[in-house]
Formats: structure tokens, C-alpha cells, sequence
């Protein structure tokens, strides 16, 4: 049985998105795909579940992480540069790990960056010694120093982390590169890669409760399905039983194609889940190769 929309407050998951910003359209279109609708407050800060009981709450996204360790919220949609950030600090601090990764989601990427001005002729973080880096990541630089066993000063900066070489506040910099285009802009150049980011579904580092747990485990099976098939196409088409060795390498990313034999003669119809792109490349090679009415649908929801 689906759960009711109508369930206790107390048994209501409660999901915290960005309110405005990269990752806030993104994020609601992502749990609108799993089924999720909401009724909006006139706030527009909290969002009512509709279609189940699953609320949005809609805030900055510097704060998801404290709103699930705190328990006001069960799950948050939020940049991996911002959750270890705030995780690393919480170590620095002494405190329990209380939220985690649960799943990337594949938008949002970018990477945190050290980056050095154009004219350094940069041989390795040995150089950074004694140096001030800018940065709005300080737990995480700070970490990374110590790995590399680097005595530098960190400057905290919340924004325009770029511009600190050019007004002299610090001689390097480590934040957020996606185009390179800021840095350019600013005479810098990106030097080493501290981590990979991406949005993020975190979740508390404990489980959840059975009647919430159970809502997210729900939601988690959605959500794979709809990360599966995002870029998922169901490609049609017919071809001699003959050729289907020169077809089926052209289908690496195909889950199992079914093949199914076709009344008259010796005919084959093919019917193939691809997960990487389906190019005109891809349908022309394919019709070389013997395929004959080629079909390209798109797939709108999976449950494994
Ligand atoms: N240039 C970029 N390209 C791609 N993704 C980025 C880029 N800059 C940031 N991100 C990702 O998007 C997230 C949100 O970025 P955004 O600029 O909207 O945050 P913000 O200004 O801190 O917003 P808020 O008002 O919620 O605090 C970042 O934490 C990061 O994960
Ligand atoms: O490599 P790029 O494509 O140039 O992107 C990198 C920039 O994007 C982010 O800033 P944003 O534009 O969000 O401004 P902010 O300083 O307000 O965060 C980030 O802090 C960098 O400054
Ligand atoms: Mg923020």
C-alpha cells in the first residue's frame, strides 16, 4: 500500500532543497520526476506534500547540512563541496559525523580548486609554504594542507574568493571552478584539484526511523530509477538474424536488448534500453551495419 499523504506530522518526510540558486531548480525537478508534488505555502519556505507525505522545506543551502544533523529536516539536496565542508568541520570540532553522502545525482558538478596567479611557475604545493590562500572552504583546505604537510595561512573570504590576490589579501586561492572562466578572468590559474563535486542527496549518518525510513527507502528506489534512465533512450528496430553480430557492438551501454523473432522469415526485431547517447552517428552506423526502422523513444520512469 502507497502511504498516505495525510500521515502524522511526526511520520512526514521532510526533504530541504535550495531556496534560490545552481541547485534549487535542478533539485525540485529531480523529486518531481520521482512523483513527488507539493502544495506551497504562501511563504514559498515550505512546500506541503501532496502526492505523499514528503515536504520540501526551502532554504540556503550552506545550512542543509545543520538542519539534518539537527533532525528539523531527514534529507537535503546539497553541493558535496558544502556537506564535507561542513562534515571536515565538524571533525576539526570534535563532533560525531551526523549526516552523509547517500546518493550523488549527477547535476551541480564543479570542482574545488587551488589555483595560483598566471605568472607562478608552479612546481607543487611545497610552494604554498608560509603563503595565505582565500578561500571559503576552510576545513577542507585545512585538511588538504596537513596532508600535504604544508605550514600556510588560511584566509576566510564568503564570496569573490578571486579577486584576494589582485587587492593583495592573499597570494593563492582554493574555491570552486566549473568553466575556469572567473579565474581567467582574474589572472589565475587552476593548480591542483582538491575534490570532485557534484549535487548531492545527504541523509543523517544514522538510520532513520521505521516509518520515515521506510517513506526514504521508497523515495531511494525512485530516485535510482530516475538516475538511471535521465539520459536513457529505447531504441526500436528491425534487422536480419544475420547481421545482429555486427549490431550488438554497437550497443555497449544497451542493458540486455531483447531480441525477438519475427513471424515471416529469418527477420529479427531488436528492442534496446541505451544508456549513453543515442546520436544520429549512432542510428546512421547502426543502418550500415543492416538495422532498418530505427526508433528512438524516450523512456519516462523505471523500477528495477
Ligand atoms: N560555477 C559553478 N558551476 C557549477 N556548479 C557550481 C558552481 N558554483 C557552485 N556550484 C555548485 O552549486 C552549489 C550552489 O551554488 P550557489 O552559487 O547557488 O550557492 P550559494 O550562493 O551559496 O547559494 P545560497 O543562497 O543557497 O547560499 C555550490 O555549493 C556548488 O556545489
Ligand atoms: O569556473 P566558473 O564557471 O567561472 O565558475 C566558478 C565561479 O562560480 C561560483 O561563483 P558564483 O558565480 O556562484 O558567484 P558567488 O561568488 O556569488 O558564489 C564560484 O564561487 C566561482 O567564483
Ligand atoms: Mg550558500
Amino acid at each position: 500500500m502507497s502511504p498516505s499523504p495525510n500521515t502524522p506530522a511526526r511520520d512526514r518526510l521532510r526533504i530541504a532543497i535550495q531556496k534560490s540558486g545552481r541547485l534549487a531548480d535542478p533539485a525540485r525537478a529531480l523529486l518531481t520526476s520521482c512523483g513527488l508534488s507539493w502544495r506551497e505555502s504562501r511563504d514559498r519556505l515550505f512546500c506541503y506534500g501532496e502526492s505523499l507525505p514528503v515536504d520540501l522545506l526551502l532554504v540556503r543551502d550552506d545550512d542543509i547540512p545543520g538542519l539534518i544533523a539537527e533532525g528539523v529536516c531527514d534529507l537535503g539536496i546539497v553541493g558535496r563541496n558544502v556537506l564535507l565542508e561542513q562534515g571536515y568541520d565538524r571533525a576539526g570540532n570534535g563532533g560525531a559525523p551526523a549526516f552523509r553522502e547517500w546518493r550523488a545525482l549527477g547535476f551541480g558538478g564543479c570542482r574545488l580548486a587551488l589555483a595560483v596567479p598566471d605568472g607562478w611557475d608552479w612546481q607543487g604545493p611545497e610552494q604554498l609554504a608560509g603563503k595565505r590562500i582565500a578561500t571559503s572552504y576552510p576545513a577542507t583546505l585545512t585538511r588538504w594542507l596537513a596532508e600535504q604537510g604544508i605550514d600556510a595561512k588560511v584566509v576566510l573570504l564568503s564570496g569573490s574568493v578571486e579577486i584576494a590576490p589582485r587587492l593583495g589579501q592573499a597570494d593563492a586561492i582554493c574555491d570552486l571552478v566549473s568553466s575556469g572562466a572567473t579565474l581567467a578572468a582574474n589572472q589565475l590559474k587552476p593548480v591542483t584539484t582538491l575534490l570532485e563535486s557534484e549535487a548531492v542527496l545527504a541523509g543523517p549518518a544514522d538510520a532513520l526511523d521505521a516509518t520515515r525510513g521506510e517513506l526514504a527507502d521508497l523515495l531511494l528506489r525512485r530516485l535510482d530509477g530516475a538516475l538511471r534512465i535521465r539520459h536513457s533512450k529505447l531504441l526500436l528496430f528491425q534487422a536480419p538474424r544475420r547481421v545482429l553480430p555486427d549490431l550488438l557492438p554497437l550497443l555497449p551501454d544497451a542493458e540486455a536488448p531483447t531480441v525477438m523473432r519475427l513471424d515471416d522469415g529469418d527477420d529479427l526485431a531488436l528492442q534496446a534500453l541505451c544508456h549513453g547517447a543515442v546520436t544520429w552517428q549512432r542510428l546512421e552506423e547502426l543502418k550500415r551495419a543492416g538495422a532498418r526502422g530505427l526508433m528512438v523513444l524516450p523512456v519516462e520512469g523505471m523500477l528495477a
